[in-house]
């Protein structure tokens, strides 16, 4: 039944972290970017709507300044967001037209959701790239978007942010793509007998706890946010997949139905 579901996803939201983005040395990792292009392309070609969510600013403005370490100064984050976003989408643009694929970009702050105006509007902009059979380039407004200001944004979450994009848009599947296999009872990097969840029907305490939340033994990570999309995601009865991003290919076999990553889904009656 989730199979079938996932095999009948007509709008799918991907997200992809920077670490499939960016090498660890700090270089861009143009294979990884090629693949999602050519998967992504294939998906339009095959009929399906696709918005993508691209971390990588951040990472590609380092790349470019000439940074090895990311500084912790929110401003300085911005300010090389702003650098290198252009740099990031300069990347996709040439790689998304080796498939003939045209491309648009959408700055969203995680606030759009609470104003029905701006909700209204970035529908209507997606709505009309979509059914041009464009693909949406989403990443956070980094200029705007600050941590704990008054605005109910928090800086650098595109976790968060690709399940409120599904929201608007309506998705029924946000595929997840991240540096590792999936969501496991407690950190793999730290504990080697993990065991991967291969489906999650609610996020409940259990789960928080094993993403390194209040109280947990595991700690660390950035999981919690992972699972904070999931359940907007379950809110909405729509499924998520974690899935690793190394070879973004995996994305032809999980729209297929493959059980590979963690599906997230609500459970059925
Ligand atoms: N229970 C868990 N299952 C899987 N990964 C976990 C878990 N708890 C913590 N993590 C950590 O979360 C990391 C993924 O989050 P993050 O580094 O933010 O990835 P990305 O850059 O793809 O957004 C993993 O590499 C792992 O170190
Ligand atoms: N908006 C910022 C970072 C956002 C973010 O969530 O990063 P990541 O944890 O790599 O998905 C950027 O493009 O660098």
């Amino acid at each position: 039944m989730a199979k079938k579901r996932q095999l009948d996803a007509k709008r799918i939201v991907v997200k992809v972290g920077t670490s499939t983005l960016i090498h660890p040395n700090g270089k861009v990792n143009f294979h990884a970017i090629d693949q999602l292009c050519y998967v992504l392309t294939g998906l339009v070609n095959d009929g399906k709507q696709v918005v993508l969510v691209s971390s990588g600013a951040i990472g590609v403005g380092m790349g470019q300044v000439g940074l090895h370490e990311r500084p912790e100064s929110i401003p300085a984050q911005q300010a090389l967001a702003a650098i290198g976003q252009s740099g990031l989408m300069s990347v996709y643009q040439q790689r998304f037209s080796l498939y003939g694929q045209r491309i648009g970009q959408i700055l969203l702050t995680h606030d759009v959701l609470e104003y029905p105006l701006s909700r209204q509007n970035a529908l209507n902009t997606f709505n009309s790239l979509l059914e041009w059979g464009v693909i949406p380039i989403v990443n956070e407004n980094d200029t705007v978007a600050v941590d704990e200001m008054d605005h109910h944004t928090k800086f650098g979450d595109n976790d968060q942010l690709s399940a409120i994009v599904s929201s608007i848009v309506d998705a029924d599947l946000l595929v997840m793509l991240s540096d590792i296999d999936g969501f496991f009872d407690k950190n793999p990097r730290k504990y080697s007998d993990a065991k991967l969840f291969e489906r999650i029907t609610k996020i409940d305490e259990t789960a928080l706890e094993a993403a390194g939340g209040k109280g947990s033994k595991f700690g660390t990570g950035g999981m919690m946010t992972k699972l904070k999309a999931a359940q907007r995601m379950l809110e909405n009865d729509k499924m998520m997949i974690l899935a690793n991003g190394q070879d973004p290919a995996i994305i032809f076999d999980l729209v297929k139905g493959e059980p590979l990553g963690t599906l997230f889904v609500k459970e059925e009656k």
